[in-house]
């Protein structure tokens, strides 16, 4: 059990080190994916609490939406019985305040007539004080099969949304992606408070207002019909709400500790999992996975890794919450509130012993005391979540509308290529007067650009920085649609293709290519999903990439995690604690703080990163069985961290299993390439202001031969 005794004192730091193995200190638990180590007889921390979502909307425009959630929730497997038996336990949990009172004015009611008739019914004295016992009991119950109920619905409800949210986000174009209503619509359904769901804190809000108006209804009904003849009744109600507040307002305050303890999950689909999670979410590979048709091949196995781990894929904090609900059921905690009853019960008995001399407006007060505690708290929740019932319903709305966003990049109605032989040749591109604006930028990234490329020929574009070398290419693959002009693959019209067979027939690499928080395999993998658990073919891209021998000398090979997406959680441990299961401690992250946190440093160099994007692409298009798949390729900068040796080697290799189709490379080197080159463009200031062959352009006289005879004095 985690203890969650809440201390006001942070622990000093001290020597020695932590060991989590160390079983006669530090005692392990097993909650969900995770290990938890603690030192013997230290507590837990508190979970520090987070934001409220920002949303405006009418609850009445959400309501389908929140009618197509309910359905959906019914639908997971086991939730509708879960469901009901919550509601269940809430109506009684809200109708147990009632019953109590009831009892409470039965004791009224024996005191009134001991006092009248000097008499009293001891059987039914019992009855009624035992009853009363039970309500308070029968309270502390309900509420722990409460928490226990809610666990396992919020977890399954929570990893149905998780599939949803995912597939809905691993479908869009960049455009989309980056526009900024869309990242917010992204945020809200991705980041619920306390690793919620949505969903879920909309069926426990919308309960929790239903089951406060019942039991208000029900308090209200049986206060009236006990206190109905008694004097005072109005006078004694106003000064007991006024302490009830009181009381409520002071029980909201907490504070935090923090002690020794750290947690750690081996968990390979949890830790899968929180990498695919950040591919899809995070902006730097959003261009791969869209040019790569990555969308459905990850979702398929977040999905999948997601459903190998069932329930217990959960945040640390989160999980341990749970698990301290788990054993909260301490026979202390069943015996608090009848203790707190007890003075009630004994000035009653002792009002049946002495009735001349207890005024009975005094068992009154109790009675209205203890009923204005629980009224006026729960009024006032229910004040709180009426208030936010429309911006959780909002919420609701845009956690389906994601899957309704549109994308900016409008996919077109006709297959490519017509004959799948015909890309052993290469497919040809033509810009007609394209131009194009990155949306949001004043400037013109490409300005009125013509061009054609046949097929199968090697094409490289040079000029400055920032002249639209790259930009071109994000055209060909439609990351994003020029804003004036025409492009043609093949003689057709581009945005006429469908998307998903025009992105397959390229290979692409990019000069701000990323690497995905997955493992090295799984990296180069990704370059053709098709393929991704041939580890033969995932070896040969690795050693055409040149990246095989850095990754065999790493110790985990290719298995090793560029990014660990899943931290390790730790609090307070002993300065000599250098490393924890296996990995360095981070002493600068704040200790004990929920959440993923930033990438672990990857040791990697740029050139050697550089090898693996490479690989990738070499997977993608060099494979023997997706060969005929890929007519063109396209490479922006593929060696701008690669030393001499290795670029020549990688260009060699290129040239040589490009076969006959079409290569284009952007580059701000002249050379090597260059003289190969069927078709030099060079640009300059968004456009293109030369073009031909090596020695058309040389003898031609202009900023290429200038430019190229700088580079060659600088060798001489
Ligand atoms: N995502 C973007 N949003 C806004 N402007 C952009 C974006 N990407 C590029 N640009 C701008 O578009 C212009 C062309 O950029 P591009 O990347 O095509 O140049 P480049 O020739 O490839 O440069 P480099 O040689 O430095 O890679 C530049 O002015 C650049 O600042």
């Amino acid at each position: 059990m985690i203890p969650t005794r809440i201390r006001g004192r942070r622990t000093k730091r001290r020597p020695g080190t932590f060991d989590p193995n160390d079983a006669h200190r530090v005692k392990h638990t097993r909650i969900g994916v995770w290990d938890l180590y603690q030192e013997r007889q230290t507590d837990l921390p508190p979970i520090p609490g987070s934001s409220r979502l920002e949303t405006y909307a009418q609850i009445i425009q959400s309501m389908p939406y929140v009618i197509r959630m309910l359905k959906d929730i019914l639908s997971i497997r086991r939730c509708w019985i879960l469901l009901s038996a919550f509601l269940v336990v809430e109506v009684l949990n809200s109708l147990v305040p009632a019953v109590s009172l009831w009892y409470s004015g039965q004791l009224l009611r024996l005191v009134e007539t001991a006092i009248e008739t000097r008499t009293v019914d001891t059987t039914v004295l019992i009855h009624v004080a035992a009853g009363r016992m039970a309500c308070t009991i029968a309270s502390r119950i309900l509420q722990y099969a409460k928490s226990r109920i809610s666990f396992p619905l919020n977890m399954s409800i929570k990893q149905f949304y998780a599939g949803h949210i995912f597939r809905s986000m691993a479908r869009l174009d960049v455009p989309t992606f980056e526009d900024s209503i869309t990242q917010r619509q992204l945020q809200s359904a991705w980041t619920a408070p306390w690793g919620s769901s949505v969903a879920w804190g909309t069926v426990q809000m919308a309960t929790g207002i239903v089951m406060t108006v019942i039991r208000l209804i029900s308090q209200l009904s049986v206060l009236f019909a006990v206190l109905r003849e008694q004097q005072d009744g109005p006078l004694l109600a106003v000064l007991s709400f006024s302490q009830s507040l009181f009381t409520w307002y002071s029980a909201r305050k907490s504070v935090f500790n923090s002690l020794v303890w750290a947690a750690t999950t081996s968990d390979e689909d949890y830790i899968r999992m929180q990498g695919l999670k950040h591919l899809v979410n995070d902006p730097p590979h959003r261009k791969e996975l869209v040019a790569g048709n990555l969308g459905e091949y990850i979702t398929t196995q977040f999905c999948e890794a997601s459903q190998r781990v069932g329930d217990d894929a959960g945040d640390f904090h989160e999980l341990s919450r749970a698990h301290s609900i788990k054993d909260s059921l301490s026979i202390a905690s069943i015996l608090r509130e009848p203790l707190r009853e007890l003075p009630q019960i004994v000035f009653t008995l002792r009002a049946v012993q002495k009735p001349m001399t207890i005024p009975l407006s005094l068992a009154s007060l109790t009675l209205i005391n203890q009923t204005a505690t629980s009224f006026s708290s729960t009024l006032f929740a229910l004040f709180g979540e009426s208030f936010s019932l429309g911006e959780q319903f909002a919420e609701v709305r845009k956690l389906y509308e994601i899957e309704n966003v549109p994308n900016k990049v409008v996919d077109g109605k006709e297959p490519f290529p017509e004959n799948q032989q015909s890309l052993r040749s290469g497919i040809s591109v033509e810009f007609k007067n394209v131009s194009f604006q990155y949306p949001g930028a004043e400037k013109y990234a490409l300005q009125n650009v013509s061009f054609k490329i046949g097929a199968g020929q090697l094409c490289v574009i040079v000029g400055g920085n920032g002249s639209g070398k790259s930009t071109i290419l994000k055209l060909i693959s439609r990351i994003y649609d020029p804003t004036e002009g025409t492009i043609l693959i093949d003689n057709r019209d581009l945005k006429t293709l469908k998307l998903a067979d025009l992105r397959s027939t390229l290979s692409i690499l990019f000069q701000d290519y990323t690497h995905f928080p997955l493992s090295i395999s799984e990296n180069i993998a990704l370059g053709n999903p098709a393929l991704a658990h041939d580890a033969d073919k995932v070896r040969e891209a690795a050693r055409l990439g040149g990246a095989d021998a850095f990754i065999d000398r790493l110790p985990e090979g290719f298995d090793t995690y560029l990014d660990r997406p899943v931290r390790d959680y730790y609090s307070d441990l002993p300065e000599g604690t250098k490393t924890l299961f296996g990995r360095t401690v981070d002493y600068s992250r704040v200790r004990g703080a929920g959440g993923l946190s930033g990438s672990e440093a990857s040791g990697l160099s740029g050139g050697q990163m550089q090898r693996l994007a490479v690989s990738r692409t070499f997977m993608r298009s060099l494979s023997s069985e997706t060969e005929s798949s890929v007519g063109m390729l396209l490479f922006d900068e593929p060696s701008a961290s690669l030393d001499p040796t290795a670029e020549h080697d990688l260009f060699e290799r290129l040239r040589k299993l490009r076969g006959s189709k079409t290569m284009i490379f952007s580059s701000h080197r002249f050379g090597n390439l260059t003289r190969h080159a069927d078709l030099i463009l060079y640009m300059d200031d968004s456009a293109v202001q030369e073009e031909g062959t090596h020695d058309d352009l040389l003898k031609r006289g202009g900023e290429y031969a200038r430019i190229w005879n700088l580079q060659a004095k600088a060798f001489i």
